[in-house]
């Protein structure tokens, strides 16, 4: 693989769906073939392919894999609404996971026949995938004129072309400022207990030749103080209406630190994360992870045995503390539920 316009977590290939296997990244870089939807809906929820907008598209292509397979009997539809039930049970806090399942769904219930549903499923989940790349592409144009000319970004998690389906979100909007000819230095934190950051975003911008320093999770503050943290930028798994948003544990401790410093705090995603029907973040299920999580670090296990764990997923940042919310249709300022609602109707752009 070379660039970043090279880096792909997902393809479809000879009739299978094709994962890149981001729990063995850096080290190994393993496809996974994948030709049955229940193997696909394990895939995400083991954390082979992560990051809302990936698990959105893989859960689109594993629809056209379940409605490929019940096509052959003739309670195909309701074969399939079963499916959708156990692709969306994978992970609870992405909204793009149920978001894209669902589209599927309604997809196949406005179609007469099997045969129908089969080509319409593949062509979505294909359609989904270009788009998301292009849409990633415009939401870091518009985020990139948010920083600076030069100066540290802190960012956390993985949200670039490992997490989407192509470029990037918070990573596309990096990748749009380097690409603009902004002079950035970024700071990736590590993101325990996972490690998104020291695996798969490091691995990103080894290979565009970004130049960063990977630290560890609680180095952030003192980054911070050190004057060396321009602006905050991470990515989002669900976004109520309101702003307060869902996004890697460890997000709303960066943006109570940012607003401490006086940096401004940006979140870059996709308005298919944004849940239109959840008022605000009070009501995002935050994944519960295994605990064997957070006693390895990297397969290791450095705690001792039987100690009990708390290992939440995600946490939620409260919009008063986020600066902007980026989008691939404009940026949405502070009266988030106004600024989001019109972006989504289209009405707004930057
Ligand atoms: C581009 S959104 C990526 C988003 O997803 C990550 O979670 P996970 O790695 O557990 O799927 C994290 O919250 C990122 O911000």
């Amino acid at each position: 693989m070379s660039s970043a316009d090279q880096i792909r977590a997902i393809r479809w290939e000879e009739g299978q769906l094709c994962l890149l296997d981001q729990r063995l990244l850096p080290q190994q870089e393993t496809w996974l073939k994948l030709s049955d939807y229940r193997a696909v809906a394990v895939a995400i929820r083991q954390m082979v392919v992560r990051g809302a907008p990936a698990i959105g598209i893989t859960a689109a292509y594993a629809m056209a894999l379940a409605v490929r397979e019940a096509s052959t009997h003739t309670d195909w539809q309701a074969r399939l609404l079963s499916a959708a039930d156990e692709i969306k049970a994978a992970r609870p806090t992405a909204v793009n996971l149920a978001w894209a399942t669902d589209r599927q769904l309604a997809l196949a219930q406005s179609v007469s026949t099997a045969g129908q549903a089969v080509a319409a499923l593949l062509q979505a989940a294909h359609d989904l995938l270009r788009d998301d790349i292009a849409d990633n592409q415009r939401l870091g144009r518009y985020g990139a004129e948010l920083l600076p000319a030069e100066g540290g970004i802190l960012t956390h998690c993985n949200t670039g072309s490992l997490a989407t389906g192509g470029y990037g979100t918070a990573l596309g909007v990096i990748r749009a400022g380097i690409s603009a000819g902004k002079q950035l230095h970024i700071y990736a934190d590590e993101t325990r207990p996972w490690l998104q950051g020291a695996r798969l975003t490091a691995w990103e911008l080894q290979k565009d030749g970004i130049p960063f320093h990977l630290h560890a999770d609680s180095a952030a503050a003192y980054l911070m103080q050190q004057g060396l943290i321009h602006a905050v930028i991470v990515g989002a798994d669900r976004i109520a209406a309101n702003g307060d948003t869902a996004n890697k544990i460890g997000t709303y401790s960066l943006a109570v630190l940012a607003q401490y410093h006086q940096i401004p705090f940006y979140v870059a995603a996709p308005l298919s994360t944004v849940d239109f029907a959840m008022p605000d973040g009070g009501g995002i299920v935050i994944e519960e992870r295994p605990a064997a999580e957070v006693q390895q670090c990297a397969g290791h296990v450095v705690a001792p045995e039987g100690v009990e764990v708390r290992n939440p997923a995600f946490d939620v940042t409260p919009a008063s503390l986020i600066t902007a919310i980026i989008t691939e249709r404009g940026v949405a300022r502070p009266g988030f539920p106004v600024a989001l609602q019109a972006l989504a109707a289209g009405h707004m752009q930057a």
